[in-house]
Order: C-alpha cells, then structure tokens, then sequence
C-alpha cells in the first residue's frame, strides 16, 4: 500500500511533513511526497501521484489565503480534485486550511497541525480500516477544531 502526499510552497506551515508523520504512527505503508507551488498545482499532483507513483489514496494538502482571488483558485483547485477523484476512481483526501479561518499565526500553526493530522489518520482509515469510519459515521466529527456531535431527539 503507498500513500501520496501533496503538498505546496505557498503554504504558511509544513502541512506535508505533519501528513507523513501521522501517517508513520498509524500504518506500515509506503509514502510518497509531491510539493507544487500552489493549491492549483494539487489536483495533477494528486493524479500523477495515483496514476505514476501508484498511490492507493491521495492527502492533498494546501492553505488558500484570505483574499477573495485566494478563494476563487482554492474552488477551482477543489473541482479539480474531484475531477482528479472520478478520472481515477480513487480518493483524495483534500486538507484546505485557509488563513482567514484562524484569529492569529498561533491558531493558524495549531489549526493547519491539527486538521493535517486528522485528515491523515482518516485517509489510513479509508484505506486499511474502513470499519473504524463505519463506526464513527453520523458522530459529528471536524477535522482542526472541536468535533460537533450528533444531533439526538
Ligand atoms: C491567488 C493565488 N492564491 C493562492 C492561494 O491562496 N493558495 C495557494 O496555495 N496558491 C495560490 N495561488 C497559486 C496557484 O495555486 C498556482 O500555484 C499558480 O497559479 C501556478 O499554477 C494563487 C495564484
């Protein structure tokens, strides 16, 4: 089994180091590593990380920043990501972190840690112990910030 990670220059934290070792702590698997400049860079990426390097599953990991142009390329990379996920029939596990989300560079270092390594455990999830997603499904789970619970009546 190989996971792919891709990650970018532009973002503001090492989000790809933080993948690979998560992904070290939960699975004996192979990894492989793609840094491109941006988050539009990511979806090719992806697919040649799949397709080329034969990766079972994709982290795609990337911070759009706080301006609206920031915004639109992070949708546009997002589409491709899906775009990539149908061509390939394999999932790609996309971790947008985006600057604005965080109130200062402290909460942006532990947000971006904190939702890479969630991300990271889901994807060995998804790969090696899809039960384990079973039993979590409909429990109101975030990546990064406090898990929100299931709604009960
Ligand atoms: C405006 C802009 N914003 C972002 C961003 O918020 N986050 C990011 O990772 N990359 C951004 N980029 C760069 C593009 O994603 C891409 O790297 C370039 O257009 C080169 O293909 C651009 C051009």
């Amino acid at each position: 089994m190989k996971i792919g990670v891709a990650d970018t220059t532009f973002a503001r934290v090492d989000m790809g180091a933080i993948a690979i070792d998560e992904i070290k702590k939960h699975a004996s698997v192979k990894i492989k590593r793609y840094v491109v400049p941006g988050v539009k860079d990511l979806p090719v990426a992806a697919k040649k990380l799949i397709e080329e390097h034969g990766c079972d599953i994709v982290l795609s990991l990337g911070m759009p920043g706080a301006q609206v142009i920031d915004k639109t390329c992070a949708h546009e990379a997002s589409q491709g990501h899906i775009i990539a996920q149908l061509m390939t029939n394999t999932h790609i596990i996309e971790v947008f972190v985006y600057e604005d989300e965080a109130e200062d560079e402290k909460q942006l270092v532990w947000l971006a840690e904190q939702r890479t390594r969630e991300h990271a455990q889901n994807a060995v999830k998804l790969l090696l112990y899809p039960k384990k997603l079973e039993a979590e499904a409909g429990t109101g789970q975030r990546q990064g910030f406090e898990d929100v619970g299931a709604v009960k009546l």
